[in-house]
């Protein structure tokens, strides 16, 4: 009797501890029982996974949802087309998921990570796969980081730093193949939406005036640990190799404008008074001429709430309200003033600035004079 109560124990201890081990193979120590483990997220139980991945209190803040889905982390890496000799950025590698996908098929990686517990564990876990000569940690944020130099970006990137990022990259000083990212779906729908399209937006011309975006996969919420609230979607970023010559802070305030409300016509969006009065200080500025202040010209309110909602100048001298049809007579005799911002090409919008400036009007921007900065 006691005999077969022993068996049947040890049985039971056996098949318990092989399927620990097999769950714990990677990360776990045999026969330490974690199937169990409770995620927390910000502090608060919110997530109660199965799955053995790492035990972490992962933060919201951080953008910390981590992709287990074997075989969407292998696509990630097919459709990027990592070459043995390159060398891969990946930004946020968390536990390291996808780094041991690029470890495997790149020559090396340089990752960036700001949090340290991450980066404790994706060292160990590197290591014992022996891999370690072929990664570099930056343990840095990305946004405060120079880059070293790299031929391909393949990332599950913070959705909170997407717009500031795509612009590090796309307007930065590397020169690079492509960027793979996973985006927020919304935000890749964003950044693909083509001129005529209703969700065609600045953040889409600016990052299309440099590269080529398109879209690989969406992938659910369902494939994250914990899951987020949205879906999420694969895209490639190719810089193109000519890009037009544009300063690109011009550029940047130039659409700017334009999209400071994308359904009005161009003719009444640049009639707004503090539109013109930014264009009239700003281009006197770089033409070297003197200017009324713009304070004076419209009685101290420039940066008030007093006019800002009028479409049209209510107190304007006259250097303002020359300048003013000299901005809505380019827009008129070149076919623009009726136009939508949503529905124009970047050879227009490029023609248009062009003919901005041969006649001495630039743009600044007053609020942000910053390449992050892609859209509103
Ligand atoms: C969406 S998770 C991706 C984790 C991992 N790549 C994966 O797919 O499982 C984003 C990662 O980026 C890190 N992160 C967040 N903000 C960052 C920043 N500003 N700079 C560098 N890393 C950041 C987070 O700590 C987290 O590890």
């Amino acid at each position: 009797m006691i005999l077969r109560l022993k068996n049947q124990t040890l049985g039971k201890i056996k098949s318990l501890s092989s399927l620990v081990f097999r769950r714990n193979s990677h990360s776990q120590k045999p026969g330490h029982d974690r199937r169990r483990r409770v995620y927390e997220y910000d502090g608060s139980t919110q997530v109660k996974e199965k799955k053995e991945h790492h035990g972490l209190l992962l933060c919201k803040s951080k953008g910390q949802h981590l992709l287990t889905n074997t075989r969407i982390l292998d696509a990630i890496v097919q459709c990027s087309d990592v070459r043995p000799t390159d060398t891969v950025l990946e930004i946020g590698p968390g536990t390291g998921n996808l780094t041991m996908k690029l470890l495997e098929a790149a020559h090396s990686v340089v990752a960036v990570e700001l949090d340290k517990r991450m980066v404790e564990i994706l060292r160990k876990r590197v290591s014992e796969h022996g891999f370690q000569d072929k990664l570099t940690i930056i343990e840095k944020d990305v946004l405060k980081t120079d880059f070293p130099e790299f031929d391909l970006v393949v990332a599950n990137i913070p959705y909170n730093i997407s717009s500031p990022l795509v612009a590090k990259l796309v307007y930065g000083s590397n020169t690079f193949r492509s960027a793979t990212l996973l985006l927020q779906k919304e935000f890749s729908r964003r950044l693909l939406a083509n001129p005529g399209d209703s969700d065609f937006n600045r953040l889409a011309v600016n990052v299309k005036l440099v590269a080529d975006v398109k879209l690989v996969m969406d992938v659910s919420k369902r494939e994250f640990v914990p899951p987020p609230q949205v879906d999420s979607s694969v895209v490639i970023i190719r810089p193109k190799e000519v890009k037009p010559d544009v300063h690109v802070q011009e550029w940047l305030a130039f659409t700017r404008t334009c999209f400071g409300n994308k359904n009005k016509t161009l003719g009444s969006i640049f009639r707004q008074k503090k539109k013109v009065l930014e264009l009239l200080g700003f281009s006197a500025r770089r033409n070297g001429s003197k200017v009324a202040s713009t304070n004076k010209t419209c009685g101290g309110h420039f940066d008030s709430d007093v006019e800002e909602d009028e479409d049209n100048f209510l107190c304007l001298d006259t250097d303002a309200s020359m300048f003013k049809e000299r901005v809505i007579g380019i827009l008129s005799s070149n076919g623009f003033e009726d136009k939508r911002p949503s529905k124009l090409s970047h050879a227009e919008f490029l023609h248009l600035l062009s003919l901005f400036n041969q006649a001495g009007i630039f743009f600044h921007d007053l609020a942000s004079f910053s390449p992050m900065d892609l859209h509103d």
